[in-house]
């Protein structure tokens, strides 16, 4: 792993030779993270979302972590969930359920899902008011700087076309600052029905972290990160700026391919 120094104000920047490198140094930041917030808090809330992050968290399933991490801590939720059953292939809930949850010793009332019977509109209310209830109790913490929780860790991936967790480009979503959760049903990625966190969410969370890999995502990449000018400045990937907590990004060589300084590492 190498960090690229290009621009500092996005976040620190972790460049991997291989997705296997990539998951090794995903799971640590991970486990680190958990024992910290465990100690600090007593508890560990992370956000998940849908896509290639949850098999590149396919370490945490083993040694060291299956020992060393405390999993009773461990609070679930979704950054972003696809409103359909939670049976249903495209389900958020059982990408994680089926590569991960299932393999790690989490307490079944800590794992926060849709409830997948509603509407959209219904699902993403009652989400945020499950998620109020457990603010008030302090399992998710609170931020001090904006009316919002303060998850632990959110962790994003991005599409090809800049999006993280269900927020897309040119839509809406984007200027959403009253709700904590909000839905879409035009989402370009199939399916189109969804509810996401909103900016303000998860720009108030302790750390945030994007992970993109492949080619495909290379122009995203350096429009999120790089110091393009003004037109990037609609992106939704470009628009992760927490407030105090800290960002990571975790690339591989393709993704990171386009970035400034990148060459260094490509020899
Ligand atoms: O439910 C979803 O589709 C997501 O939460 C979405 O934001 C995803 O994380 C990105 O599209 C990246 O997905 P890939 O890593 O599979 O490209």
């Amino acid at each position: 792993m190498a960090l690229l120094e290009s621009n500092k104000n996005r976040g620190e920047v972790r460049i991997h030779e291989s997705l296997d490198e990539l998951s090794t140094d995903l799971a640590d930041y991970i486990a680190e993270l958990s024992e910290a917030s465990v100690k600090e808090r007593g508890f560990f809330a992370i956000a998940l979302s849908g896509g290639s992050i949850i098999t590149l968290m396919r370490n945490l399933c083993g040694a060291p972590y299956n020992k060393t991490v405390d999993w009773s801590k461990w609070y679930i939720f979704w950054a972003d969930e696809r409103v359909v059953a939670k049976n249903h292939a495209d389900s958020n809930y059982k990408l994680a359920k089926d590569h991960l949850l299932s393999k790690l010793p989490i307490v079944p009332s800590h794992v926060h899902s849709i409830n997948d019977s509603l509407t959209a509109e219904e699902a993403a209310n009652e989400y945020e008011f499950v998620i109020r209830q457990l603010v008030r109790t302090r399992v998710v913490n609170v931020s001090d700087v904006s009316d919002c929780p303060k998850f632990d860790l959110i962790l994003l991936g991005m599409g090809p076309d800049g999006h993280v967790a269900s927020l897309i480009p040119d839509h809406p979503v984007l200027e959403e600052k009253n709700e904590w959760v909000t839905f879409i049903t035009t989402s370009p990625k199939p399916p189109p029905e969804r509810i996401t966190f909103t900016l303000p969410v998860i720009n108030s969370a302790a750390n945030v972290a994007v992970v993109a890999t492949g080619s495909g995502k290379a122009e995203a990449v350096r429009l999120a990160i790089d110091d393009v000018g003004p037109e990037c400045a609609v992106l939704p990937a470009r628009m992760i700026e927490p407030i105090v907590g800290k960002l990571v990004w975790f690339l591989d060589h393709q993704a990171a391919s386009k970035l400034k300084g990148f060459s260094q590492f490509s020899n």
